[in-house]
């Protein structure tokens, strides 16, 4: 079976903005996913908890610095083909507070490692500092708009009710069509990164310090997953308009963070089956066989946060097209540019 694609998720934000406490809460709370991290830094990473999953291996860092800087193309290829190499379920980049997201997301985009995904950008930002850290680095407001999902994290901190709303707003004004995810602690829930892993859930099995430590073992005031909130909708749907469909991908609206499943045009020479995969802005296409017996027919998840499921739904519906024999070849060329040769 062919080997299945690794989602490399970037994790950036400002010094102590959280980088380090997501990632440990990711380690933390992923029972059966492997995942393999990129750091700057191993002293505050849960080391623990990729050596209870048997992942010591699976770690790289960098010793001189930044990572944007100390790393080309080459040199992020490299480190991220030894990392799909070792069959990983998901690759985490966690920044360091001083690197270019912009230039972090170039690297992975530009790997030519058929392995690698695209897995997002994340950007923490310190609910609590914000406000003081972009008086000093206006550079913050450019990073969040870049992000394709800001974790608004630190909430806690925030002096009461009103502040929190007046930073979350403000970000959110920021951010624009970009979902932020208000929370505490980095909890954010794994699935919203990548799918979960089958089969990774053997049926009988003694308790592992991962299941030990799933109830959030990085802060003594947790007593349940506070997981920041997050929407999923699933829509069915016989075969999509090309151009109608390019138009919904081109205008998606805010908050949707990622979509995922397969697309049926069933337009002549284009029947084949397309599997989607979007994070923020970026938007891929493969074309691939559908499996005997597969029924013909569109099948997406929506994943964001402060999206309307019924407004989307609707769209999507919109874009349904009846007579799909009916249209003509050139109707695909608006989704054949994200299509993947
Ligand atoms: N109160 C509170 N503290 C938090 C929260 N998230 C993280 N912290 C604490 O903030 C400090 C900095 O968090 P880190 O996860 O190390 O931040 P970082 O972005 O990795 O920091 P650098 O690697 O230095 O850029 C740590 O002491 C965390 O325990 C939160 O939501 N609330």
């Amino acid at each position: 079976m062919a080997k299945r694609r690794v989602p490399v998720v970037i994790v950036a934000g400002f010094l102590g903005s959280g980088k380090t406490t997501l990632l440990n809460h990711l380690l933390s709370n992923t029972r059966g996913v492997r995942i393999g991290v990129v750091v700057n830094d191993f002293g505050s990473v849960n080391v623990d908890a990729l050596s209870v999953a048997g992942q010591v291996d699976s770690m790289l860092s960098l010793d001189n610095g930044c990572l944007c800087c100390a790393v080309d193309t080459a040199g992020m290829d490299a480190m991220l083909t030894k990392l799909t190499s070792a069959d990983l379920d998901l690759v985490v980049i966690e920044a360091s507070g001083l690197a270019e997201p912009r230039s972090l997301v170039r690297l992975v985009l530009a790997s030519t490692d058929p392995l690698v995904e695209y897995g997002g950008l994340i950007e923490l930002v310190d609910a609590a500092e914000f406000e003081t850290t972009r008086a000093r680095h206006p550079e913050l407001d450019e990073h969040v708009r870049l992000a394709d999902l800001v974790v608004l994290n630190k909430l806690d901190r925030v002096g009461g009710a009103d502040a929190a709303e007046r930073v979350t707003a403000l970000v959110r004004e920021l951010a624009g069509p970009t979902p932020v995810l208000p929370t505490e602690h980095g909890r954010i829930d794994p699935e919203l990164l990548f799918d979960p892993v089958r089969g990774s859930e053997p049926v009988a099995r003694q308790l592992s310090f991962d299941d030990l430590r799933e109830d959030c073992d990085t802060h003594d005031n947790c007593h349940e997953h506070a997981h920041a909130a997050y929407d999923t909708l699933t829509v069915t749907a016989g075969a999509l308009h090309p151009r109608r469909f390019a138009a919904f991908l081109e205008g998606r609206p805010g908050g949707l963070y990622r979509m995922k499943g397969t697309v049926y045009f069933g337009v002549p020479g284009h029947r084949q089956r397309f599997t989607l995969h979007t994070v923020g802005a970026y938007t891929r296409l493969v074309r691939g066989a559908w499996g005997a017996g597969d029924e013909r027919r569109t099948e997406l998840v929506l994943i964001g946060s402060g999206i309307d499921p019924h407004a989307l739904r609707a769209q999507l519906r919109a874009c349904e097209e009846p007579e799909p024999d009916a249209v003509d070849e050139q109707s695909m060329l608006p989704v054949l540019r994200y299509v993947e040769s």
